[in-house]
């Protein structure tokens, strides 16, 4: 049985290594919910508003993938539960959910973290995979896949949101100690359009693998 989680930036490239992987080594990929949330939209027109129901969503819905990933043997998911805190605080610390909306979102994470934690080995990812790319590299793919209200042009603001959020992720990766953990530098390796590029990295996962069973 082996559970292989991806993090990451927004656009960093989480779900096309998940589909990459998942093709490789024959398993399910579970991806994150976006082409059928109909909350994100809402978030993205008004963060103020849609902060704290966004999260909850999102949780949910992670949650009921992990279940689903643990139903069977071999899983990649496309996001780890364990990044949701940070896109939750970064949004609260800048005023988009009051004190009360975060001590409850805390108390309910860190509840369902408790089934999924270290100290229940049956239920923690085997090796979570963060994708690391610069600033730069994340507005580029953001705007190579288009999402409409994920442009900068459609809300400029989004440029600090954006910032911040690949800012944060490095101390997030660095402090990260739930499962083995493996960085691929996502500018360095065009996995995505250059083969030569996506065979290295499927190799550098290959072997963090080996390492691990
Ligand atoms: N290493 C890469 N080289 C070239 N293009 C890439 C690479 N990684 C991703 N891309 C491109 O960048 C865009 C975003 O990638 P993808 O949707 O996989 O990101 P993601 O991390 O799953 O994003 P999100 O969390 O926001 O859903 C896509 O257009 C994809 O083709
Ligand atoms: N606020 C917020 N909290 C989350 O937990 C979260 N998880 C994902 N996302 C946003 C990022 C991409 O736009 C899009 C796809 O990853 O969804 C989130 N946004």
């Amino acid at each position: 049985m082996s559970v292989i989680v991806l993090s990451g930036t927004i656009g960093a490239g989480k779900s096309s290594l998940t589909e990459m992987l998942a093709n490789k080594l024959g398993t399910k990929a579970l991806y994150e919910s976006v082409e059928d949330n109909d909350v994100l939209p809402l978030f993205y027109s008004d963060p103020e508003k849609y902060a704290f129901l966004l999260q909850i969503y999102f949780l949910n819905k992670r949650f009921a993938s992990i279940k689903e990933a643990l139903a069977d043997d071999n899983n990649i998911l496309d996001r780890s539960i364990y990044e949701d805190s940070l896109l939750f605080h970064l949004n609260a610390d800048l005023g988009r959910a009051n004190q009360k909306e975060v001590e409850v979102y805390d108390d309910l994470l860190s509840n369902m973290l408790e089934r999924i934690s270290k100290s229940d080995i049956k239920t923690a990812p085997d090796l979570l995979i963060h994708i690391k790319v610069s600033f730069d590299k994340m507005l580029e793919r953001i705007n190579k896949r288009g999402r409409e209200f994920e442009q900068l042009d459609t809300d400029p603001s989004l440029f600090n949101y954006y910032q911040e959020l690949n800012k944060r992720y490095d101390k997030w990766y660095e402090d990260f100690d739930i499962c083995p953990k493996i960085q691929i530098d996502g500018d360095k390796y065009d996995f995505v359009e250059n083969p030569e590029d996506a065979k290295k990295v499927l190799e550098l996962i290959e072997q963090k693998l080996n390492t691990i069973r």
